[in-house]
Parts: structure tokens; sequence; C-alpha cells
């Protein structure tokens, strides 16, 4: 297991005002973290490595951070525009790399047929398992050993998930599981090369090679070989150095495969400092999306949401429902409303409010039986029907309050049974309740100081 970070320790433990303190002084002490981190053979391997194959000399250094872990620091200022890395097309992992390999004329024939991931996953592995007969052993060398993703949770991390996150999770490990189970088959055909094959391609060392392709891969556009399972894109590249950066929202990058310089490049459109982290920014997601693709969590993270289902709505409509509005005709007629308006998924709230999406699903909801024959006008109303209004109100607080308190009883369990001081894991699913409880709390407290009750953002 990945050890725990110190900064992680020490943002559960204390405040803002700390932080920012700490990071001050952190500031100063970053030439000696440069000098620890860059001194590591792995480090001195994997830069010489690169240099010899092409990349040219950036202004970028691999360095421990304490809030994100390993990423990579500015040693100058760096300006929006500039070109921060240039990886030849040679040093990239794609599945051309591995029909190119002697593993390549054995997986081709595999049936079922393998998806990208797969191919990368078997390939990376095989490479793992070469040692410094590799080409890429130097890269090699400086991967994680394990993860913090879904594949890596123990039993009591996934219980004390909220539900929707521990349904992905319980996803995300059968896709793995399947992935394995579908290949395992055909494992033995690799014999000639690997006589070792039953001690290298082992389920373990598939979901750390998994975890490496899920979790570091760049986007680019392969062939589609022929003989790749056509259900999942070829599009994935392992790019050493490149895959060193961490993420961050306030960012923004122009990261791509620049087809005259045959170079994958990140430009930065976001100036960075001397001696700061740079960031490229993976996408925007919430903090779930991030657990579950990346194994990690972004404290105040902007994208972060609470999300509902049509069902948690409908449970809150019902309750004490003297106006009949959960009436099961003109519930079935609402829900079709929902269907044909696509409001049926990502119905959420963040610290802002209430999204549009779930404000409109729960203006259906809540009309009456004369209304709904004109839902187009009534929705359409401004100021909106006091009475609507009212009802809308009173059902949102509910459904807020209702989520907020079984929030509340999953965070003290989940305090109670996850020890963060052993698992960056649980860490990081006790910051996902906290950051899930903020928005419920900020959402309810919005929602209760509007006194005229207006619900738009
Ligand atoms: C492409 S790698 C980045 C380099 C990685 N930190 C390393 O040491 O190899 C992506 C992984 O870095 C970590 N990561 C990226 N951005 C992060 C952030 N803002 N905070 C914490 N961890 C982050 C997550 O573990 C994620 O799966």
């Amino acid at each position: 297991m990945a050890a725990p970070m110190p900064g992680y320790y020490e943002m559960t433990k204390k405040g803002r005002s700390w932080r920012n303190r700490r990071r001050k002084s952190q500031k100063k002490e970053e030439g000696v973290r440069l000098a620890s981190l860059m001194s590591r053979d792995d480090n001195i391997e994997l830069m010489r490595w690169l240099r010899k194959n092409g990349f040219r000399d950036t202004h970028l250094v691999l360095t421990d951070f304490p809030d994100t872990g390993r990423g990579v620091m500015a040693t100058r200022n760096l300006k929006e525009g500039d070109c921060i890395v240039s990886l030849p097309e040679n040093l990239l992992i794609t599945t051309t790399t591995v029909v190119n390999s002697r593993l390549g004329q054995y997986i081709k024939n595999w049936k079922p047929h393998l998806t990208p991931k797969q191919v990368l996953s078997l390939f990376l592995i095989a490479e793992k398992f070469r040692g410094k007969d590799s080409f890429w052993y130097p890269y090699l060398q400086t991967l994680p050993t394990s993860y913090t993703t879904p594949s890596y949770f123990s039993t009591a991390e996934v219980d004390a998930l909220p539900p929707a996150v521990r349904e992905a999770t319980l996803q995300h490990r059968k896709v793995l599981q399947n992935s394995y189970k579908s290949l395992r088959t055909s494992l033995h055909t690799l014999e000639p090369l690997f006589p070792d094959w039953k001690t290298a391609f082992t389920f373990k060392s598939y979901r750390w090679a998994w975890a490496t392709v899920y979790t570091r891969s760049v986007y680019k556009k392969g062939p589609a070989w022929e003989f790749l399972d056509p259900s999942d894109r070829d599009v994935y590249a392992l790019a050493p150095f490149l895959d060193m950066l961490n993420h961050s929202p306030s960012v923004q990058t122009d990261t791509d495969f620049n087809v005259k310089s045959k170079c994958y490049e990140v430009k930065t459109e976001t100036a960075c400092r001397k001696y700061s982290q740079v960031f490229i920014n993976y996408d925007p997601y919430d903090n779930a999306r991030l657990l579950m693709e990346y194994g990690f969590v972004l404290p105040h993270n902007p994208h972060s949401v609470v999300k509902f289902t049509v069902d948690d709505l409908v449970a809150c409509l019902s309750v004490d429902d003297r106006n009949g509005l959960s009436n099961k005709n003109l519930l079935q007629k609402k829900m079709e409303l929902l269907s044909q308006e696509s409001l049926t998924q990502n119905l959420s709230c963040s610290t802002e409010g209430l999204s549009w999406r779930l404000q409109t699903a729960l203006q259906i909801l809540c009309m009456d039986h004369d209304s709904i024959c004109n839902w187009r006008i009534v929705l359409g109303q401004t100021p909106h029907d006091p009475a609507l209004r009212s009802t809308v109100q009173l059902v949102a607080q509910r459904l807020i309050s209702r989520r907020l308190e079984q929030h509340y009883s999953l965070t003290q369990v989940a305090e109670k049974v996850l020890n963060p001081g052993s698992s960056l894991m649980s860490i990081f699913i006790l910051m996902l309740l906290k950051e899930d409880l903020n928005i419920l709390e900020q959402s309810l407290q919005n929602m209760k100081s509007n006194t005229d009750g207006d619900l738009e953002q």
C-alpha cells in the first residue's frame, strides 16, 4: 500500500490558516526538497534515459509536494503559451508499441479480442517482468508500486463510501475482475516468451497495470487495430515524465499530440511561478469521479456536487402528501415528462445551491393535476406560482435535510471504522464525506436564509 503523505494528515487535522502559513514556509523549503527527490537514482536514470531518446530538457523537476505527493516543479517562471513538455513519439507506449513488440504477435490471435486497455496492461506486466532487459526499465522503475483507486480499497473502506460511490466502486472492481478473467485462459500461449508466465501475469500484477493505465494515460488516437475489441476506443498512451504532472482544476492546459513535430506536447495557458508546482487540468471532475478514476480527492474542489436520483426526489414528495402530488397516474405523467426532457440524471446540488436540472425536475414533480397539463407555461412563469414555489422549497429542503442526516451517520461510522493514519484511501474517503457534508450544509443554509423562497441560483 502507498505510504500516506504527510500533507494529507495535516489537511485532515488542521485548519485553512494553518495550511496557508505552512504553504509559505514550504516555499522556502522547496530547494531542499528538490535536491532530495532529484538525487534519487531512479529519477536520475529516468531523466538520462528521456534525454538520450530525444526528450528536450525542460525547466521542470520531479519534486515531492506535501499536499499532492510527487509532482513537477518549475525551476523558472512559466508564462501563458509556454510549451512545458514535448515528448517524442518513440517514448510513448501505445497499442502500436505493443504490436511492434515481441508480445504483439502472440496477443493478436487471442479470443476474445483484447481491448486497448488490456493490451497496454499486458505490455506493462511483460516489460516489468523483463527487468533491466526492457527498454522501458527507467520509466517502469519510477511508476508507483500500488495505487489508491477502488480496486485497492479494503472492505471497510468500500463500506464507508456513500451509496452511489460504493456502487461505482463495486462496478469498477467487477470490470477489472472480468477483464482479467477474459484473458486468463489465453495467458499460457505466452509460455515461449515467458516460461514463468504464471508468476508474472497474476491478478495482482494485472490490477497494478490496469490502474497504471487508468490513472496515467493521456489521449492519443491509435489506428484501432483490427485485432482489438472495438467496444473500447484505441485512445490511450502512456507518456513518461508527462505522467508526473498532477491535476488542478484552476489551471488551463493544452495537451495533445503534435503531428508536425511528432511529439506529445503540453502547453500551459496559466502562468506558473518559479519553484511552484506545475499542474495540468485532467478534466472538470467532481471528487467522486476523481476518486473512482484517479484515486484521490481534492479539498475544495469547485466541481464537487452531491447527486440525487429521481427516486430520492419522489420519496420526499410522498411524505405527508396532502395535495396528492404523488398520486399514481399523476406521478406516471410526471415521470414521462422527466424522461422526455432528459431530466432523470445529473440532478445535483453544490455549495452554490440546487442545479438548474434539479430545480426543474422538482418543479415538475411538485405540480398538481392542473399545472401538469400546462407544465411548460407554469415552468416559464416569472415569478413562479407562489403555491408551487413554496411546495418546491419545502420538498427541496426535505431532500437536502434527509441526505444530510444520512451523511452525518455515514461520516460518524466512517470516522470510527477508518484509520487515516494507515491508509491514504481512508483519508480520501473521509475527505469525500466531509466535502459532501459541507455542500449539503451550505445548500440547506442558503435555502433557509432565502426568505423569498427563491430557488434560482
Ligand atoms: C498522472 S499521475 C501524476 C503523478 C503522480 N503524482 C505520481 O507520483 O506518479 C496521476 C496520479 O497522481 C495523483 N494526483 C494527481 N493530482 C493530484 C492532486 N491534485 N492531489 C493529489 N494527488 C494527485 C493521483 O494519485 C493520480 O492518480
